[in-house]
């Protein structure tokens, strides 16, 4: 059975509502999936998946939320290799600020680049003023892409 470690950052809860549902359907689809909250690099590594799926929203000015910070410090600073694994970006933000639109998920892609992580598909962007249901964006996408 493949194996998905989920990673969130959220800091009003949108995107741990996105993992929940995200939880559900790739369990259905037949993965192993543990959703580490918040997420500690010891023990993703621990897991040993064969995909990171992180969720994020973007807060302050381009920020990764405080919950997900750590993580992402984490593997920028111990650098853990990826290669052989797939990773996905889901980002939620909100168009309205601009250039740091989705910040948080393009800093977390290209991290996960760097790793030597194989990018399942371009990094998702949900935008808050488009989009009521992040949900409704979220899950067709990852039943194409998982
Ligand atoms: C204080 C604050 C700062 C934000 N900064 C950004 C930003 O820089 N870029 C962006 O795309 N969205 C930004 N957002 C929008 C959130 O990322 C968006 O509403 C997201 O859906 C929130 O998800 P969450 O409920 O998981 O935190 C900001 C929202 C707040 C309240």
């Amino acid at each position: 059975m493949q194996k998905i470690a989920i990673m969130v950052g959220s800091v009003y809860g949108g995107a741990e509502y996105v993992a929940e549902q995200a939880l559900t359907l790739l369990q259905q689809k037949g993965y192993q999936v543990a959703w580490f909250h918040p997420a500690v690099l010891d023990e993703v590594l621990a897991f040993n998946a064969d995909y990171w799926l992180l969720i994020s929203s973007t807060t302050g000015q381009g920020d990764v939320p405080d919950n997900l910070f750590p993580f992402f410090a984490q593997c920028r600073d111990r650098f853990p290799l990826l290669t052989g694994k797939k990773f996905a970006v889901l980002a939620m933000g909100d168009s309205s600020y601009g250039d740091t639109f989705c910040a948080a998920g393009r800093q977390l892609f290209e991290l996960m680049t760097e790793l030597q992580g194989e990018a399942l598909a371009p990094m998702l962007e949900i935008d808050a003023g488009e989009t009521l249901q992040a949900e409704d964006v979220a899950l067709p996408w990852l039943t194409q892409h998982f």
